[in-house]
């Protein structure tokens, strides 16, 4: 019987899943998704080295992400019988001021995680979700928990306050940022030359965000205090004059739940667009409402773009990652498109192509594709929390 650790990651528009042998550095043998969740779902799985095991059109009756994660834990009952889950791994969106690293989740901990529901409402209640159900599925299985926000604790004060009273900062109100399991792990692939250097991960998927690294570290990012701030993603609106905010519930009359479905749910490329938060759904549409979404996408990460790099005081690579930074080739031309001055260059062949560098021979920064891959990195973190655990360590990673 084989030793198999899952992994569990409820995004925006996907539940995808994973599982990997308990030695460190293994590839995963087997890995899936249910996508666009909230439209059309569709399930997905692969056993590594098999032909696709299953690729199913799960219909209306099958939206959202309970029925994700039961048609998910399901398969994996199904095709993994004789094998034994010996641990889950979760990625939580939100881990507070409380948690910067991976975390065995016991009942105190996940307390204090739904207390942080409200500052993630389209992630948080579908991750601890997850641990709930992987709790009744597997229930010998450890539980371990690992945080988008961890990756940026740590960056500096300007980038991690808002101007607000510091009290308020005390209390947590800060930009933590998000995606961190995304950016960790690509900042691992990246050659240590690169990542030396001056570096902007642009993670375009159903949520959106940008982050700068410096020799590494984590300088600033374009999501703050929830993920809802900075580029306008699939619902989402991005950075918002908070002005406009007081405007909808003062002169519209409109209270806080009602507030927090426009900016979460009716915002974003599907706001804008009137037709859909898919980018797909909008690079195929001749709809001029979906150009302006299209254009107004790649205006925000444009000028974030210029942010991050002063903030780095110049720039050596922009790595494009997430559904929309791998697949994209137009958007990733959209963006690059005339930013010659802050050395950006595109190859318009590799970029078509797919290549890893679709940045010109002749280019000063490396503009490159890398595929993320949250699984590994939450396998990572929790079979090295299970590590600790054995050896006697308290800290989980
Ligand atoms: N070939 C493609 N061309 C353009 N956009 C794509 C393509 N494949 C996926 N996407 C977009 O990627 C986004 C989903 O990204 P992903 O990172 O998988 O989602 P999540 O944020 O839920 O993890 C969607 O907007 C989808 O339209
Ligand atoms: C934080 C976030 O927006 O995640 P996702 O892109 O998976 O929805
Ligand atoms: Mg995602």
């Amino acid at each position: 019987m084989t030793d198999l650790v899952l992994t569990l990651n409820a995004g925006s528009s996907s539940v995808k899943f994973a599982l990997f042998p308990t030695v460190s550095g293994r590839p995963a043998v087997a890995r899936g998704q249910v996508e666009a969740l909230s439209t059309a779902p569709r399930f997905r799985a692969r056993r590594t080295g098999a032909a696709a095991d299953a690729t199913v059109a799960l219909g209306e009756g099958a939206i959202g992400h309970a029925a994700a994660l039961a048609v998910i834990l399901g398969w994996v009952d199904t095709m993994f019988p004789a094998e034994k889950i010996v641990a889950v791994g979760h990625r939580i969106v939100h881990g507070g001021v409380a948690f910067d690293k991976p975390v065995a989740l016991d009942d105190g901990v996940l307390a204090a995680l739904d207390a942080l529901v409200p500052l993630a409402p389209l992630h948080q209640p579908h991750n601890l979700a997850g641990v709930r159900a992987a709790r009744a599925a597997f229930p010998r299985a450890p539980q371990v928990g690992c945080f988008d926000t961890a990756f940026h604790r740590g960056q500096p004060y300007a980038a991690e306050a808002f101007a607000l009273p510091r009290a308020l900062f005390d209390e947590g109100v800060r930009r933590y940022g998000f995606h961190g399991l995304s950016y960790e792990y690509v900042a691992r692939r990246l050659a240590p030359e690169r990542l030396a250097g001056r570096v902007v991960i642009a993670h375009l998927g159903y949520g959106a965000s940008m982050c700068a690294l410096l020799g590494g570290r984590p300088m600033g990012s374009t999501m703050g205090f929830t993920a809802l701030d900075g580029l306008p993603m699939g619902t989402r609106c991005g950075r918002l004059d908070a002005g406009v905010v007081l405007h909808l519930m003062t002169a519209k009359g409109l209270d806080a739940a009602a507030v927090t479905d426009l900016l979460y749910n009716r915002s974003g490329l599907r706001g804008v667009s009137d037709l859909s938060g898919d980018m797909r759904t909008l690079l195929a549409s001749d709809r001029p409402e979906a150009r302006q979404a299209i254009e107004l996408f790649v205006a925000r990460i444009r000028q974030e773009l210029g942010g991050l790099a002063a903030v780095l005081g110049g720039l050596d690579a922009l790595v494009f990652t997430g559904g929309i930074g791998e697949h994209a080739a137009p958007i990733r031309a959209a963006v690059v498109e005339g930013l010659e001055f802050l050395g950006l260059t595109l190859d318009a062949e590799a970029n078509t192509a797919g290549h890893f560098t679709v940045s010109r021979a002749d280019g000063r920064v490396a503009v490159m594709v890398l595929p993320t891959d949250e699984e590994t990195m939450i396998a990572e973190h929790t079979l090295a929390a299970l590590g600790a655990a054995r050896t006697g360590r308290t800290a989980a990673a």
